[in-house]
């Protein structure tokens, strides 16, 4: 069946997997429904209106038969009563108009109004969720199969409900009139008519499927089209044209056989509804005539009970299709609900609030008051649901789940809250102690990837840390900005544990320049204004010249007001990595992370980046994972790490003087 989009939604770009309906299910999305609170007025009313329209829609056949009775028996008003009914029609079909049109109006009001609540905690929880969340859902099958299942959800709201009660109405209301139409016409339809539509269903589902294999099957011959092509130098050089065109025949062979196959199932179907289903409708017209002949019927109510058995016909054939799109609603809104049920990092919701509570504090003489764990973001019923992070709009009054994820699952979350209250406003100075640590990612907790990891950075210092790749440099990186907590061991800032620190507290004092630099697709101003958001057009110039990328800037026509990104101007890698470093200035941390580009850089570039680092490290600790040796010889101490131990440290000289890691890897690159 053709279902009406009448909402925002993107058409499905994935098929939204179907999912059991039962106690258990509807339990569970009864949650969702929360989201539908605010606006239960506006739903009941187009519920009822819908109800008018239905009741009013199946009044129209019974006044079209008295209408062709008024005509064929001259009854005694005359063409006056013929009229009277023509109005009366009339009527109905306004009457009918006015209620759809608000009907219609009200239901995409409540869809749109509650997913965009939906999509806005979605979001807020989404970007709050730990990092191994992340490393165990890639994240654009994540973010397709959101947009696909919140699409379902927003369609059943506007359309699958309101046309399941119509159908339910049109069901019942249309059997009970055929009933007091005729009863031996009616039970004559309703012996042959529910068998036919259940057998049209089954065959239709049959088709269905035969068409999605063929779909698949072109979807694969596509595949071979688009790798060979992307590989066109491979096939060429391998002198593989034959074999290849043999690959793609093969399967376009196999597309059509599937093709023919459905074609013969689909002209069956055909028949089948001709002389099915015509052939019923046919039987109760010459039943009916008979009746009509006999004087048991009029020829308006043959009309009528046409009509009417239209309308349960109808009715029974769309039962399937909304059945299945109930099911398909049920599993989306079941993935939607366990989203927003998974444990979160213990972040403020949005960075309105979080900001404003940075501005009380700063005026108030003292640093932001952390939100205590796990309370931030719960609330008890929306009053810490600001909306967006960039905005805190909505302003609904939403009345939604904010009670979901409350942390469980995630220990930061279920921490203790009171050491957390005594370090809030702590102003970092800088020092690290990294003692014992032992990590592995949760994801392979066979693996262990850190063991029995120590060293200190003083405040102001440099550590640089070397060694191969995979020997758990980045995991370090990781573990300082609390990505992750380590298994064994404890990480001290400023000799006090980490864990008596929020999330928010350290993250806002640590900076990262990482090697891929991420721009968003929003204009310069905007992305070094990322560092610290808010920031005035000079404090963003000052970081900017500081990070040697003002001339740059300034060299395009738009100079701070540049896009960049897909749709703007593309940057080099140096450019990027100045941008990330006017950011990383303008944050002002008291801890620098750098992870060094592996990808050269031309000379001139490679100084203006350097140059830029240098300002960036002054008087901050400073944790550079190092790629280039060269770059790191005034380093006040270097880590040599290989498998997740600490196989030296030390400085430059010192560690040259020894016959180790460090100075067999720096004869490497020598040599290269
Ligand atoms: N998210 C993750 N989940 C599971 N294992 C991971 C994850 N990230 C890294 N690892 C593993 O942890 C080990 C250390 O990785 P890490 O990225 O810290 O190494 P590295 O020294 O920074 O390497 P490189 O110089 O290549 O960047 C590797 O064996 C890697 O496969």
């Amino acid at each position: 069946m053709a279902r009406e989009r009448l909402n925002s939604s993107n058409p499905a770009a994935q098929e939204v997997p179907k999912a059991k309906i039962n106690k258990q299910s509807l339990n569970k999305i009864s949650y969702l429904l929360k989201y539908l609170r605010p606006y239960r007025w506006k739903f009941s009313a187009g519920i009822f209106f819908l109800m008018l329209t239905s009741v009013a829609m199946l009044l129209i056949p019974n006044q079209m038969g008295k209408l062709i009775d008024a005509a064929t028996q001259s009854l005694e008003g005359g063409p006056g009563s013929v009229d009277r009914i023509a109005l009366v029609l009339l009527g109905i079909l306004v009457v009918q108009a006015i209620l759809s049109f608000f009907r219609v109006y009200w239901f995409v009001e409540v869809a749109e109004k509650s997913l965009a609540q939906i999509r806005k905690d979605l979001y807020n929880k989404l970007i709050r969720l730990p990092m191994e969340f992340f490393n165990k859902n890639r994240v654009g099958e994540l973010s397709s199969r959101i947009s696909a299942d919140l699409s379902q959800i927003q369609d059943s709201v506007t359309t699958t409900l309101a046309q399941f009660l119509r159908q339910l109405l049109f069901l019942v209301g249309g059997i009970i009139a055929l009933t007091f139409v005729s009863g031996k016409l009616t039970l004559m339809m309703l012996c042959v008519l529910p068998l036919l539509v259940v057998v049209a269903i089954v065959f239709g589902r049959y088709i269905r499927k035969l068409s999605r294999k063929a779909q698949d099957q072109l979807a694969e011959s596509n595949v071979v089209v688009e790798e060979t092509l992307q590989g066109i130098s491979n096939v060429k050089a391998f002198t593989n044209e034959p074999y290849e065109a043999k690959r793609y025949a093969g399967n376009i062979n196999r597309v059509v056989s599937i093709a023919l196959k459905n074609a013969k199932f689909r002209a069956g179907f055909i028949s089948f509804i001709s002389i099915g289903l015509l052939g019923v409708i046919l039987c109760v017209v010459w039943f009916g005539s008979r009746m009509v002949y006999s004087g048991e019927i009029s020829i308006g109510d043959l009309t009528k009970f046409i009509l009417y058995s239209m309308f349960v016909g109808g009715a029974m054939g769309g039962f399937a299709e909304l059945y299945t799109q109930l099911q398909k609603t049920v599993g989306a809104s079941e993935r939607v609900l366990e989203l927003l049920q998974e444990g979160h990092e213990p972040i403020e919701v949005s960075l309105a609030e979080a900001e404003t509570a940075k501005a009380e504090a700063a005026t108030a003489g003292m640093r932001a008051v952390a939100t205590p764990a796990g309370v931030a973001t719960t609330g008890t019923g929306g009053a810490t649901q600001a909306g967006p992070v960039t905005a805190g709009a909505g302003g609904e009054g939403h009345a939604g789940p904010a009670t979901y994820g409350t942390g469980a699952g995630n220990p930061q979350a279920a921490s203790a809250t009171t050491p957390q209250e005594k370090t809030a406003g702590h102003q970092l100075r800088g020092s690290i102690i990294f003692d014992q640590i032992s990590f592995q990612y949760p994801g392979r907790a066979e693996v262990p990837v850190l063991r029995d990891v120590s060293f200190e950075a003083g405040v102001g210092e440099r550590i640089a840390l070397v060694g191969p790749s995979g020997a758990g440099k980045s995991t370090i990186a990781s573990l300082v900005l609390r990505f992750y907590e380590p298994s064994g061991g404890r990480i001290l800032f400023d000799n006090i544990p980490s864990t008596e620190f929020s999330l928010s507290d350290i993250r806002s004092q640590v900076a990262i320049v990482p090697q891929d630099v991420l721009l968003f697709g929003g204009s310069i101003m905007e992305n070094i204004s990322y560092g610290k958001i808010g920031s005035s057009r000079k404090e963003i110039e000052e970081a900017a010249h500081r990070a040697n990328a003002h001339e740059f800037i300034m060299s395009f026509p738009e100079g701070y007001d540049t896009v960049v990104g897909e749709r703007g101007v593309k940057l080099s890698g140096g450019q990027r990595q100045r941008i990330a470093i006017a950011r990383a200035l303008l944050k002002n941390p008291a801890i620098l992370i750098l992870d060094e580009a592996t990808s050269s850089l031309d000379s001139e570039s490679e100084r203006l980046v350097q140059e830029a680092l240098e300002e960036l490290m002054k008087n901050r600790t400073s944790i550079i994972i190092a790629h280039r040796l060269s770059t790191i010889r005034e380093a006040d101490k270097i880590i040599v790490l290989d498998k997740g131990k600490v196989q030296e440290s030390g400085r430059h000289q010192d560690l040259m003087l020894t016959d180790g890691l460090y100075r067999y890897l720096t004869g490497l690159q020598l040599e290269a």
